[in-house]
Formats: C-alpha cells, structure tokens, sequence
C-alpha cells in the first residue's frame, strides 16, 4: 500500500513564502520518487539553478510514479524525510508535498495545474534526466502539459545524448553515476552508500533499517 503524507509538519525551510509571492520567479521542480534520493539529483538542482539562474528548485516526490510496472516504493513519509534531509543546507532548496497530499497516480500535468493557480507568478523548469527524456511523449496530456512548464534535460551517466521533439532545454552537469536502484541494491548487500548519499540520508535509512530486504528492492 501507498501511504500519504497528510500533514505538513516542516514549513518551507528557506524564504519566506510572501516574499517570493510579491514578484515574478523563476523556479525549477525536480520531481521524482527519490527511492532515497541522493548526490546526483543534488547535483542536477544546485547546476540548473545556478546555470539557469532559478530562484528555487522546488524538490518534489511524487506518490505512485506514472509507470505501469513500477515497483512499490517505501512509504511516502519516509521518502519525503529523506529529502528534507537531504536538501538541508542548501538555500536554493525547499520541497513541494503537492504530489504527496494529493495520492495516486503522480500525473504531472495535473500538480502544475495545480501549482499554477497557486502561485500564478512562478515560471516553471521541470527538470528531468536524459533517461526520462526519452518518455516525454508517453506522458499524461504532454501537449498541455508543456504550456504550464517549461522542461530541462540533463545528462544521465549510461544514456546517449537525448533528443526531444518537444522545446526542451539541455543543461550540461557533472556526470554522477548515481541511481536509487542501485543504492537500493547496495543497502540491502551491506556495501557502502557512503558519498553516494548525504550522511543525513545514510543516517534515516540506517535508523528505519530501510532496503534490507533485497525482495523489495
Ligand atoms: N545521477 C543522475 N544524473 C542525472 N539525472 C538523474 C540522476 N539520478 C536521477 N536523475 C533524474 O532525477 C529525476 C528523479 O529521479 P528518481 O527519483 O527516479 O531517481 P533514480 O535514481 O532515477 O531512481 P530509480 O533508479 O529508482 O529509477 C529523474 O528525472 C531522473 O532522470
Ligand atoms: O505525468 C506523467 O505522465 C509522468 C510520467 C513519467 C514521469 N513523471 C514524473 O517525472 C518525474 C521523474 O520520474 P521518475 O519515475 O524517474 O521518478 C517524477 O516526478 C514523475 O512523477 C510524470
């Protein structure tokens, strides 16, 4: 079973909100399942603010990422700690439970619908990497989609250079061979994660006993 988040308990850790509401800002939105995340998608959103000059780059996990043969992640709650986590110290970064609240399909056309209205001022860069690139098409209402944001790809380790038949935006970031699965696998073998993960991160997974079972990996 999926769980949600339904209550907030942290307040966006950064500028406050009514600051950033008074005028028009540019920010991104990484969004992913972040089944834990990790060095490579600090790495993606700290180069794509500073590259694109973003205000913010809104860390988002979704609740069932949109694909068909998905395996179950770990607890949304948990998911959502670990990116606190992991975004901590970084003042470009705050989070987004949009998906999270919502529950089911994390279809991204409906968050930005959502995200829009509430705040009209933010332009939006939904930054996505090379692998994900490949499968713009497929995704949910994409034509209407790419009218409430803008994308960015970025290089993945293991991908060829992507192509889009869609506006999309490349940005060129240090390459990290860094996945989730991978992690997972290697938590549940007992190698080390270490640099591979913020220490905040090793930490919660360490505590919860997370990924120990190879089964659910
Ligand atoms: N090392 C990386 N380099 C570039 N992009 C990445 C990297 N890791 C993740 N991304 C991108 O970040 C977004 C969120 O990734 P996600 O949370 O699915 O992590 P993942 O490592 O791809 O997970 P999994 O291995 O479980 O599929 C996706 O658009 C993904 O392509
Ligand atoms: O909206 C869609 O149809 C759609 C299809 C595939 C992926 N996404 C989103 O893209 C982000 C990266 O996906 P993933 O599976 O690599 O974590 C994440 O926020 C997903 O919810 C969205």
């Amino acid at each position: 079973m999926q769980h949600t988040v339904t209550t907030l308990e942290v307040k966006a850790q950064n500028q406050p909100e009514t600051e950033l509401e008074s005028r028009s800002v540019r920010v991104g939105l990484l969004g992913g399942t972040f089944n834990p995340p990790h060095l490579g998608h600090l790495v993606i959103g700290e180069q794509v603010a500073r590259q694109l000059e973003l205000e913010k780059v809104y860390f988002m996990p979704n609740a069932i990422p949109p694909h068909v043969d998905h395996k179950e992640a770990i607890a949304a709650v948990d998911r959502v700690k670990m990116v606190q986590a992991a975004i901590q110290g970084n003042s470009l970064f705050d989070f987004e439970l949009a998906e999270v609240e919502r529950g089911g399909i994390s279809y991204a056309y409906d968050t930005l619908l959502t995200l829009v209205q509430k705040h009209p001022n933010y332009e939006y860069y939904f930054i996505i990497g090379a692998d994900e690139v490949a499968y713009l098409p497929t995704w949910h209402r994409i034509d209407e989609l790419m009218q409430l944001t803008h994308f960015v790809g970025v290089n993945r380790p293991g991908v060829s250079a992507p192509k889009s038949e869609f506006p999309i935006q490349f940005v060129t970031v240090p390459d990290l061979d860094i996945s989730s699965t991978d992690l997972r696998q290697k938590i549940a073998h007992h190698e080390s994660v270490r640099y591979l993960v913020p220490d905040l991160v090793a930490a919660y997974i360490f505590e919860k006993g997370l990924y120990q079972d190879d089964d659910r990996n």
